[in-house]
């Protein structure tokens, strides 16, 4: 018996209610395979843990995480207590930034009895790849004087090595589907780092004979998000690009609630941390309305990192199976609540186990 130790983090809000779904979809998921134990630890860690200790976590939280195979998370922030800035680099970006998960891998495509917004969607399936680690959100900067006098100077922080890592990563990607890469830039209005980035990413090409590149300015490229998605493959993208084109790609799947996403450490010195795209949802927390669809696809990413493709993709095909039966959450207008979607999820996937 294999055992595969996961740290869950609920987090806040939804992030609460749809990691107790997941949850029971691995265990099933082991159940079906024989071989495979996962050993899931929850850590009670969040907006309300603030309010107690003063921390998001503990002192020694990110000591602790290095122990596990993997770090499952559900959302964090609670913006009536504690403010987004603080509860986010406190925790999600904390975790991001010390387990070194310098990429965060981002797929949108159609789903099966999942109605995308678009009027007649072809069938589109892409990856947006985000540099994780720095650019737009970084420390440096602050703010100084009073009043009218006040100044907050935020700076972007773009290195040649991160800049790099991300773009090789999408072109190894891109050889393994479709073969393009689309680079998000937006070097007519940013100066300094998008032409740096452009150059990074021409010289990268090189490497890449075999993959079709190109590059569309952020704001052109989120329109083409809408109106043809299926021209995409694997698209790279700084940190505050990657996570607005992220947020298009699923809407432009059917909702928020159903996107995935991979935080990467890929050096393999740190545990990766899986988390669906959306946030803590304050507007539907504690209504049993949240779709869980999100944080089950993201445990099949989690799956599939950890080498267990045939189960990942067995829990897609039942999500699958599910909406195309009209077993679906408001925000893809249907009328069941987290609890029945998980419930026909777990009955699916006992049927083909
Ligand atoms: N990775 C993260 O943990 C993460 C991501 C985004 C936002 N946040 C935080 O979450 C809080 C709320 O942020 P926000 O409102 O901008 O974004 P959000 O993603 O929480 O919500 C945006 C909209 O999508 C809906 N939605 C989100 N998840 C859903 C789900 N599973 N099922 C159905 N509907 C869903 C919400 O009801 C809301 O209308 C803030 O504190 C923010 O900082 C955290
Ligand atoms: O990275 C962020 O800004 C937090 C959240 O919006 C996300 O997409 O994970
Ligand atoms: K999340
Ligand atoms: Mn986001």
């Amino acid at each position: 018996m294999n055992k595969i130790e996961i740290a869950c983090l609920p987090g806040d809000g939804v992030g609460i209610e749809v990691m107790a779904s997941a949850k029971q979809v691995l265990q099933k998921a082991a159940d079906m395979h024989g071989g495979v134990q996962f050993s899931m630890t929850d850590f009670p860690w969040g907006s309300d843990h603030y309010i107690e200790t003063g921390a998001m976590m503990p002192e020694d939280g990110i000591e602790r995480l290095k122990e596990f195979d993997a770090v499952f998370l559900g959302a964090v922030g609670n913006p009536a207590v504690v403010p987004d800035h603080i509860s986010l680099w406190g925790m999600l970006i904390k975790i991001r930034r010390e387990l070194e998960l310098s990429l965060n891998v981002r797929p949108a495509r159609l789903i099966k009895g999942i109605q995308s917004p678009l009027r007649s969607p072809k069938d589109f399936d892409l990856i947006v790849v985000r540099e994780n680690s720095e650019g737009e959100y970084s420390e440096a900067g602050g703010v100084i004087h009073n009043g009218q006098n006040e100044i907050a100077v935020q700076n972007g922080i773009f290195t040649r090595k991160a800049t790099e890592r991300a773009m090789r990563y999408a072109f190894e990607l891109a050889r393994t589907r479709g073969k393009k890469v689309t680079s998000a830039t937006k070097s007519n209005g940013i100066v300094h780092s998008m032409p740096f980035w452009d150059r990074v990413f021409q010289e990268t090409a090189k490497d890449y004979p075999d993959i079709e590149t190109s590059s569309a300015h952020i704001d052109a490229l989120s329109a083409f998000f809408v109106t043809k998605p299926e021209s995409f493959d694997v698209i790279v993208a700084s940190n505050l690009f990657g996570d607005i084109l992220t947020d298009i790609g699923s809407a432009v799947m059917g909702s928020i609630g159903i996107a995935p996403s991979a935080n990467l450490n890929v050096e393999g010195t740190y545990p990766s941390m899986f988390e669906p795209v959306h946030g803590s949802a304050p507007d539907i927390a504690g209504q049993g309305k949240a779709n869980p669809i999100g944080q089950i696809w993201t445990a099949k990413m989690m799956l599939d990192h950890l080498g267990y493709t045939d189960l990942g993709q067995a829990i897609l095909d039942a999500t699958e199976e599910v909406t195309e039966s009209g077993i679906k959450t408001a925000d893809i207008q249907g009328t069941s609540s987290t609890e029945e979607v998980t419930q026909a999820i777990l009955s699916t996937l006992q049927k083909k186990g």
